[in-house]
């Protein structure tokens, strides 16, 4: 049984979806210390940061799985979590009519196996609906989720273009971690 070292309800979803038994735990990591503006870098750092912390605090008789996923928008800017309601409309309108990419770094650890994967998934988006955009925000579902994304919601209808995994977007690039899962121990 592996421990799904993230309080995200996203990759719980995705760990089910694919049939994968686990135990949720959360771990402390504050993202904020760490300095670099490249998103590969980030989502690694993160990643390995929260392994760390949950290695401190489980130890690895049980398999853990860590995650981390940005937005890197066309420039290269790094979009996480909105702040607010406001940040939320800021994020998500520097996406609207542009190309994405959606970075999810995971780290796996058990006794005998080490892996990390960076994936990204990358979308182009046809222009948001104003009145769309508010009824996403009214909704609160922005919340939570890197650059405030919905792939498999609000942001759905406006996909031009998509190279890669919806569930590395959704924050747990699955179908290339399954091998390893499965791996006992
Ligand atoms: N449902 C959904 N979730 C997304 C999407 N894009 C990103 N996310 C979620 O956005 C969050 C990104 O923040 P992170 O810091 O990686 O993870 P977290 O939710 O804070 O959880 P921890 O692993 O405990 O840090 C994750 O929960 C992702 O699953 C998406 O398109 N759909």
């Amino acid at each position: 049984m592996i421990y799904l070292c993230s309080s995200s309800e996203s990759r719980a979803l995705l760990l089910n979806n694919f049939g994968i038994d686990f135990i949720q735990k959360s771990v402390a990591y504050d993202e904020e210390q760490i300095t670099t503006s490249i998103a590969k870098d980030f989502v690694y750092t993160a990643s390995k940061g929260k392994l760390n912390a949950a290695i401190r605090a489980f130890g690895v008789e049980s398999p853990l799985l860590c995650a981390d996923t940005v937005i890197a928008a066309s420039d290269g800017t790094i979009l996480r979590k909105p702040k607010n309601r406001e940040d939320a409309r800021r994020i998500l309108n520097i996406q609207s009519g542009s190309t994405i990419s959606i970075i999810s770094s995971a780290h796996y650890k058990s006794k005998r196996l080490a892996f990390s994967d960076i994936s990204a998934t990358h979308y182009h988006f046809s222009r948001f609906e104003e009145e769309d955009l508010e009824r996403y925000l009214e909704s609160g579902l922005w919340q939570g989720k890197a650059g405030g994304c919905m792939v498999e919601g609000f942001c759905k209808k406006y996909i031009q273009s998509v190279d890669g995994y919806e569930s590395t977007a959704m924050g747990l690039q699955v179908e290339t971690l399954l091998p390893w899962i499965k791996v006992k121990n």
